[in-house]
């Protein structure tokens, strides 16, 4: 059954066109990674996907519901990792959780734990580098009972090492936990290594390019971003922003 169903958004800022006609569906469990040129409408179309933006026009389902408008059905991750500076690292991972009315702190912890956090449970936000940072958010998101995850370049501060260690860990969640995500990033590389799916949006105002299947066998290691087929994608894809 397909869980997201994006039916022919539109959104303007004043006269300032965003967004022209975005449809698409994301299937359970996939992943589906949005690509355009800067400015095009990547972070519009997530905040109206996640009720914090309203569109001019159509509407979201999920599993048949219309949600349009409506928040608290998917989970959001904006750039920067939003956590609570005074709550402490565990306080912030359960805060999907608390609003939804249950506490796991066990899970919670065990979550911690395979993200190389264990130890610092108690710390608090300012305590931790920029790439614990992003670790802590992801797990609130994948905590959270929504089963629909929209990270908006969550890596894009991340030196290239970290990165890919941040790409491996993700992949690895993504698969254990079968949530569905739609990811945001300028990276071709990035997005072709984690997805399913590739959307490519035009300049402003947004309308979806292209709609690519990506296929890369699964698990995917690090040998993949040598071979020629995915230096080709790399290319193909490339092109394709690069005309706007
Ligand atoms: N609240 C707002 N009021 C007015 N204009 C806005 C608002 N939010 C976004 N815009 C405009 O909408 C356009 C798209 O912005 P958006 O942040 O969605 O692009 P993006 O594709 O995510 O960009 P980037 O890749 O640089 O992060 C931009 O021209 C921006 O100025």
């Amino acid at each position: 059954m397909s869980e997201l169903v994006i039916d022919r958004i539109y959104k303007s800022f004043g006269a300032d066109q965003v967004l022209h006609d975005v449809s698409f569906a994301a299937h359970d469990g996939e992943f589906i990674s949005i690509l355009g040129p800067s400015g095009s409408g990547k972070s519009t179309l997530f905040k109206v996907i996640g009720g914090i933006t309203r569109q001019d026009a159509g509407e979201i389902y999920i599993n048949g519901e219309r949600i349009t408008g409506k928040s608290g059905y998917i989970s959001y991750m904006p750039q920067s990792a939003a956590l609570m500076p005074w709550r402490t690292v565990l306080d912030n991972v359960l805060l999907g959780q608390e609003i939804a009315g249950k506490r796991d702190p066990a899970k919670a912890v065990k979550m911690l734990e395979r993200a190389g956090l264990i130890g610092y449970e108690k710390r608090f936000p300012h305590q931790l580098s920029g790439g614990m940072k992003q670790r802590v958010s992801f797990i609130r998101s994948l905590l959270s009972p929504q089963t629909l995850i929209c990270l908006d370049e969550p890596f894009s501060a991340l030196d290239e090492f970290t990165r890919f260690d941040m790409q491996k860990w993700l992949l690895s969640i993504w698969q254990e936990y079968s949530k569905t995500i739609l990811f945001v990033t300028h990276n071709i590389e990035e997005a072709l290594f984690l997805s399913d799916r590739l959307i490519i949006l035009s300049a402003k105002p947004a309308e979806i390019k292209r709609d690519w299947q990506i296929p890369f066998e699964r698990p995917r290691t690090e040998q993949l971003l040598y071979t020629n087929e995915f230096l080709q994608w790399k290319k193909m894809v490339y092109e394709e922003i690069k005309q706007g």
